[in-house]
């Protein structure tokens, strides 16, 4: 049969070869991140070239600046700014933190929240310079993990020295800066600072750099510290570095440093300060609203019923409410059993869209019931005279889809006019928007107007809303993580740490008492890490190294030995071998290729991009999402213990002939999303009778958003997704994208040896049984597929080959997810093609053997060649239309007619 294939191949092949490939080039229009505007921002970065530095008069900025400077502190409007910057605890050591930053080229601050870290310490820095007549020759640097809190520093430290934000304090984010020759003090993320130190290592004319929220251990902290380190190695100290930390662990930091130079930094410690804030968790919202989750409610952790959703108007009350609740009772006795029951039943994980509505309702409501502008459930500070104009709201949640979810749902809400809110502003808050709209949060509504800012975890530190009142935590995020099982890192949703809770909540007590109030029990809060893991043992190794040749472009081995928490260096060898075998890394001199460069980009496992590049240029991005959203959560189809062989035959159904665990997962989701359109009851009854989990399907709901998202921004989906559907379904085309993404995770088909049975027709070979066919992987030898997989009772398979996508290891090597694909996907998507001529024998990557002259594998190799092409032509300009291209429209006919 793959003669017959083949010899198909050829024709395709030499048609293709005699018409040259044509592309349609009109789509040249990716708006975002062109190339002159990340030139611009890197500029932006390196506000103090050389060729800028003589733009300037040194000796009078210097002058002018400590004039400027001495006549602000005299002026009257600078008074009340002076009278709060002083009560700030990091006032209080000052002189001790100068002395220690002039004295010591490192210098490690360790201060909790709100005790004036971020704003206070590169202003006092910047202060002293300007006195001792250094004005115009300084330059600080302060990183910041997220762009919202490098705009919002900006803005409030330029606000502090009556100011605006360009002049001698700036800003320097993705697209975005504020800056100019006389800017001292420039808040900039990370990301700018390094990319700058691609081009500028030497950080001319540079000072003073503050690495902020340094704890946060992001991968591209952790790489800055490196190479601040070897700055000052080779520099013999000449920029003065300021480590700043939320946390008290600074020793892995201290000893970095003193290995590295020899020398250990100074370390100051300050006390945190900010006001009260009442902690109350979802043991006291359920009081508070009379919500009541049913063992039949759609938040059951029983998913078998209906949702029934309750509440009752006598606990909105607050004196029924208070009386029950004490403010930190650690014990279940005060609450009704109403409350005790929801809190037996609840699935805490899920976010509750209709709860995070009736709350918000329930808190103004409660504010108005007894006519004081802090409500009942913020800790009045009687000595206080701070009075808010109106108490805005931060509600806390995993990602962009539950922002838009929620924004959806409360700028429509009949229930928030019900209980009097009837102007609102409900404003997002996220890492895809622009600075402007970031900047947005921060503007206080008009009288009468109640703000609602919907944050994922960029909110969580260094900046603050003046005007939040009130924080609601649902406790979740989403962080990439690698997935040991599946051997994939992925965007999970999952808890956020006890640090983050305590981050989350300050951002209501910044400038007045506040209340958080979190969506998860007191008992869920305490089962919570203390902290986050560092990234760099977060994710694959493929990522990282993906991330730092990204980053840095140096030789990746040398660069991760030198981290902080250095990793393996064998798993480095095996990573960066991988990333070359899926074509990440150019094999010769590992760099990055186009396709690599997207990689890292995704907030994904290097194959599962791959897999969803491929998607959009085989023209099935749908299904492809929901496979790719799959792999990052958990799992759509169950198997209960008393019925697991209609679970099984379930799957089995849903995968019609496709022997494949991913068309099965397809189908499934899509089948839910029809089902969902007839109401609850219809959306119940399709997820028992299927045994698929409704939270499963509803976490790839969210994830596909993110990734489409993703995709969007990187400029491979247009407007119109339509476009990038022609082959949605096709079932071959579909599993060979599977297989280009996962390559190669393959594993052969053996047959037992062919027996024939006597019947009443003749002789007719006998079908093998499942457990008689074996399986095996290159790396691996034998394996076994998992029960769990449609193909565990397959007896024949048309094809040899399946692609899989999650390996298990216990006692023996399980393939659990698995799909027959097509011999072209081999061919076309393997590694290296030879040709054994005595055997008439194509031979992929040394050990996939097809039968096949070998005229045809250079036909193939072609073939490859053109594809290959295609897809550097693609990835480099992901905007490019290629729907009319001849390979494209070949290698689909080619996958979608392989024979069976
Ligand atoms: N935009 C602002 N409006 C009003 N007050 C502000 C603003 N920014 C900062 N402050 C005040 O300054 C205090 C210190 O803020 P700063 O950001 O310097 O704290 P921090 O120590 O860096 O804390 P964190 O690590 O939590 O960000 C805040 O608690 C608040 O009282």
């Amino acid at each position: 049969m793959i003669y017959d294939l083949v010899c198909y191949a050829a024709e395709v092949s030499l048609q293709l070869l005699s018409e040259p490939v044509k592309v349609d080039d009109r789509g040249g229009d990716v708006k975002r991140h062109t190339s002159a505007d990340s030139k611009a921002h890197v500029v932006a970065g390196k506000q103090r070239s050389s060729r800028q530095w003589d733009e300037i008069d040194c000796a009078a900025e210097s002058t002018r600046l400590k004039d400027d400077w001495e006549r602000l502190q005299t002026s009257r409007q600078y008074a009340d700014i002076m009278t709060s910057r002083r009560s700030l605890p990091v006032f209080k050591r000052k002189s001790e933190i100068l002395a220690g930053i002039s004295c010591n080229p490192v210098t490690i601050i360790c201060g909790e929240t709100g005790c004036g870290k971020s704003t206070q310490i590169p202003q006092y820095v910047l202060e002293k310079e300007i006195e001792m007549g250094n004005g115009g020759s300084c330059n600080i640097i302060c990183t910041q993990p997220r762009r919202i809190s490098a705009l919002g520093l900006a803005a409030r430290v330029a606000m502090e020295r009556n100011e605006v934000v360009g002049r001698v304090v700036g800003y320097s984010v993705r697209l975005d800066s504020c800056c100019s020759k006389f800017t001292r003090l420039l808040f900039c993320t990370t990301g700018i600072l390094l990319r700058r130190l691609l081009s500028d290592p030497e950080l001319e004319g540079v000072t003073h750099v503050i690495v902020d929220e340094v704890h946060e251990r992001t991968l591209e902290s952790d790489l800055l510290l490196l190479l601040l380190r070897e700055h000052i190695q080779r520099t013999r100290g000449k920029i003065r570095v300021i480590l700043m930390s939320a946390t008290a662990e600074t020793s892995l930091f201290s000893d970095y440093f003193q290995q590295g130079l020899g020398l250990r930094p100074e370390l100051l410690r300050v006390q945190g300060f900010t006001f009260p804030v009442r902690e109350l968790h979802l043991d006291d919202v359920l009081e508070l609203t009379g919500y009541k989750v049913t063992k039949n409610s759609r938040f059951a952790t029983n998913k078998k019923a209906k949702s029934e959703v309750m509440t009752t108007s006598a606990s909105n009350s607050f004196d029924s409410w208070e009386s029950r609740v004490g403010e930190n009772s650690e014990t279940n006795m005060e609450y009704s059993e109403a409350t005790m029951r929801s809190l037996d039943t609840v699935d805490e994980s899920v976010i509750n869209y209709e709860l995070i509505e009736l709350l918000l309702s329930t808190v103004f409501s409660l504010e108005r019931e007894v006519s004081d502008i802090y409500g009942p459930l913020v800790a009045v500070d009687d000595t206080s005279n701070w009075k808010p104009e109106a108490g805005s709201v931060l509600v806390f949640l995993p990602g962009m889809m539950e922002i838009s979810k929620l924004q959806a749902r409360l700028q429509n809400s009949k229930q928030l006019s019900a209980y009097g809110v009837e102007k609102k502003w409900v404003l997002a808050l996220h890492g895809s928007l622009s600075s402007e709209q970031q900047k947005r949060v921060f503007v206080r509504p008009p009288r009468g107007v109640r703000k609602v800012v919907l944050a994922t975890n960029v909110a969580e530190t260094s900046i603050t809303i003046d005007d939040i009142l009130y924080v609601i935590d649902t406790g979740r995020h989403k962080e990439m993580s690698y997935d040991h099982s599946k051997g994939l890192s992925c965007l999970q949703e999952t808890w956020v740490s006890k640090a983050s809770c305590k981050q989350r909540a300050g951002r209501a007590g910044r400038v007045q008492p506040g209340c958080c109030l979190r969506l998860y029990s007191k008992k869920q809060f305490k089962a919570f890490d203390d902290h986050q893991l560092p990234e760099i043992q977060r994710v694959s190794l493929e990522g990282l190294c993906l991330k730092v040749k990204s980053l840095l472009q140096s030789k990746v081995q040398s660069t991760l030995s030198k981290m902080p928490t250095p990793p393996d260096p064998d798993a480095v060898i095996a990573a960066v071998q991988s990333l070359k075998d899926i074509n990440a890394f150019d094999a010769e001199n590992e760099t990055l290729t186009p396709l690599g460069r997207h990689l890292t980009q995704m907030p994904v496992d290097a194959r599962v991009g791959k897999m969803l590049v491929f998607g959009c240029m085989l023209k099935c991005l749908d299904p492809v999402l929901t496979i790719a959203a799959s792999m990052s959560g958990r799992p759509v189809f169950f198997s209960p213990q008393d019925n697991r062989e209609e679970a099984r035959l379930a799957k089995l159904r849903l995968s019609g002939t496709s022997k494949s665990d991913h068309i099965a997962l397809v189908a499934a989701y899509n089948g839910w999303i029809t089902a969902r359109r007839d109401g609850w009851e219809a959306e119940k009854d399709y997820c028992a009778s299927n045994f698929l989990s409704r939270e499963a399907l509803a976490s790839i709901e969210a994830s596909r958003e993110d990734y489409l998202n993703v995709l969007r921004e990187l400029g491979f989906v247009p407007g119109d997704i339509s476009s990038l559907e022609a082959s949605s379904n096709s079932v071959r085309v579909i599993k060979a994208v599977v297989c280009a993404g996962f390559y190669p995770k393959i594993a052969r088909v053996r047959h037992p040896e062919k027996t024939y049975v006597q019947t009443e027709g003749g002789t007719v070979p006998k079908l093998a049984a499942a457990h008689e066919v074996q399986y095996f992987t290159r790396l691996d030898g034998r394996v076994f597929l998992h029960p769990a997989s449609v193909n565990f009772s397959a007896g024949h398979f048309e094809s040899p080959w399946l692609v899989v996508t999650d390996m298990v290891k216990t006692s023996k090597v399980y393939a659990r997810e698995t799909s027959m694909v097509p011999a072209y996907s081999l061919l076309i998507f393997g590694g290296s093609i030879s040709v054994r001529h005595e055997r008439q024998m194509i031979v992929v990557d040394g050990w996939l053997e097809f039968e096949a002259p070998a005229r045809i594998a250079v036909l193939i190799k072609e073939l490859r060649k053109r594809v290959d092409a295609l897809l550097l032509e693609k990835t480099g300009n992901p905007g490019l239309d290629i729907s009319s291209s001849a390979v494209v429209a070949a290698l689909l006919r080619l996958l979608e007619t392989d024979g069976f």
